[in-house]
């Protein structure tokens, strides 16, 4: 491992933080599902094995969503059947319906994700429904989960703004919040879809939403599209959020959300949390190699501050 990497510890920027992060790895998924050449499932599962190695408490492994729409994700059988499960880590999948439940319980997922919006517009263009009709099957989606004792996660994306709508409104966000807790997600992931946000929304938003949903069930989803990425995520820290989403090297972006860069990336995560004295339970150098691999096989430079002032890639 390069010795230009120098963390050290200081303490929190005033507010309190949590002692611990769970950081939730959505390289494998949203990381991967807007790259144009399709990745062989044998590297997707050989990167998964690398983050699980990294000590990563859950990473989203792939989705069930119609080839037609993102053919990237189309080898999802194959990678959930192939990677090696890590007592303690979870693999949770993306299933915009039942018929994409069944077909995930089936390949062995133990926890899926729906995944709402709080755009109108959005909505339509990713999952071809509005918002209201989307909560109705994500409905039958809860019910079968519960029924079979599968965890079910949920994200809702624009919540600092939508590439269609322009503004959306913390109501907006509170409400969709709240309904998709009520119907039985564990968790409810705030996703800047687009990276438009800034810390005041963020702060703003949050306050809407934590008083719809206990801020122990909320966690984050940043893109780093504008690079307010880590400023949108200290911010909600410092109000109690100690769940967040991040992409290995960077990576990702919806293929639905025009202008939708990668998400922050988990090294830079990893690297703030550390600094700040917070326990992630993961190995930044194990990161690192991850990152470094399948930069290697995309041909691309790592989006990761922290890798390449490491001098990987
Ligand atoms: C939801 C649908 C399927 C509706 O798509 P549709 O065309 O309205 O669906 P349909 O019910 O009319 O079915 C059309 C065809 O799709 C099939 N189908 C139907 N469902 C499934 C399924 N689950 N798996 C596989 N196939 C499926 C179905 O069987 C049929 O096949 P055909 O008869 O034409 O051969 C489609 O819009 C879709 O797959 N969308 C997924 C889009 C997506 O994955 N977007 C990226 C993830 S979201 C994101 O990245 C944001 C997030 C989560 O990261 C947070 C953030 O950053 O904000």
């Amino acid at each position: 491992m390069s010795s230009c990497l120098n963390i050290e510890f200081g303490a929190a920027a005033g507010k309190p933080l949590p002692a611990k992060v769970k950081i939730v790895e959505v390289g494998p998924r949203d990381g991967l599902q807007n790259e144009q050449t399709i990745v062989p499932a044998e590297v997707k599962i050989r990167l998964i094995d690398m983050l699980s190695e990294a000590g990563l408490p859950v990473i989203e492994a792939t989705s069930f969503v119609s080839p037609k729409w993102v053919p990237q994700m189309a080898d999802q059988v194959e990678v959930m059947q192939g990677i090696h499960k890590k007592p303690g880590v979870n693999y949770p999948v993306l299933t915009p319906n039942l018929k994409g439940f069944q077909a995930a319980v089936k390949a062995g997922a133990q926890e899926v994700a729906i995944f709402g919006a709080a755009s109108e517009l959005f909505s339509k263009k990713n999952i071809n429904c509005s918002v209201e009709e989307s909560l109705q099957r994500f409905e039958e989606v809860t019910k079968a989960a519960k029924a079979q004792g599968v965890l079910v996660r949920g994200y809702v994306s624009c919540v600092l703004g939508c590439p269609y709508e322009g503004k959306v409104s913390p109501e907006k966000v509170a409400h969709v919040a709240k309904r998709l807790y009520a119907m039985g997600c564990y968790e409810i992931s705030l996703g800047d879809t687009t990276g438009v946000g800034t810390p005041g929304g963020m702060s703003e938003m949050l306050e809407a939403v934590k008083q719809e949903v206990p801020v122990d069930a909320l966690a984050v989803h940043c893109h780093d599209t504008y690079g307010q990425a880590l400023a949108n995520i200290l911010v909600a820290l410092q109000m109690g959020i100690s769940v967040v989403d991040s992409s290995i090297a960077g990576l990702g972006g919806c293929p639905y959300a025009k202008g939708a860069s990668g998400n922050v990336a988990t090294e830079d995560v990893v690297y703030m949390l550390h600094g700040l004295g917070i326990q992630t339970g993961v190995d930044l150098h194990k990161l690192m190699d991850a990152g470094a691999f399948i930069c290697q096989f995309l041909n691309r430079r790592t989006s990761s501050k922290v890798s390449q002032a490491a001098c990987k890639l």
